[in-house]
């Protein structure tokens, strides 16, 4: 990916930050995913009092867009930090990796760790999430 493309999904992951639900943690996370055709969904991490149905910035930002008809995504940019300031990255959850392996090819779905537009690091799912389970090992095969 181009620079100008990557600072452009951690602008947007940063905007998201600020629509975040987090009384309980106070740590905002914003997610910027970018499909195969070009459009971005944004998510937020929202939190609940019961705790366990707090949901994260990515897969918030999945469940959107898969709601709205997409299957096919390059990247997803992840920036986040108590009270919205990001001080190092935020990597996605185990959750969040299961979730990318059911709708991401993980050898070249992009992971971009950001800080700001000039501190970022760019993975891919594979390295995040090595021996990851998803679709491929449901398949049928010949024996
Ligand atoms: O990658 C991450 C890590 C954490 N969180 C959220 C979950 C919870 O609301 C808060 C603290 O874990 O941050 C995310 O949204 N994404
Ligand atoms: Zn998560």
């Amino acid at each position: 990916m181009k620079r100008e493309e990557i600072q452009r999904l951690i602008r947007i992951a940063e905007e998201q930050m600020s629509h975040a639900y987090a009384p309980y943690s106070h740590f905002q996370v914003g997610a910027a995913l970018l499909t195969a055709g070009g459009k971005v969904y944004a998510g937020c991490n929202i939190e609940n009092a019961a705790y366990t149905p707090s949901n994260c910035a990515e897969r918030t930002a999945f469940f959107k867009a898969v709601s709205e008809g997409e299957r096919k995504f390059s990247a997803i940019c992840i920036v986040g930090g108590m009270n919205g300031i990001a001080v190092e990255y935020t990597a996605p959850c185990g959750v969040c990796r299961q979730v990318m392996m059911e709708f991401c090819q993980p050898e070249t779905f992009q992971i971009i760790l950001a800080v700001d537009e000039e501190n970022y690091k760019v993975c891919s799912l594979r390295e995040l999430f090595p021996f990851g389970f998803g679709p491929d090992n449901l398949q049928e095969r010949d024996e």
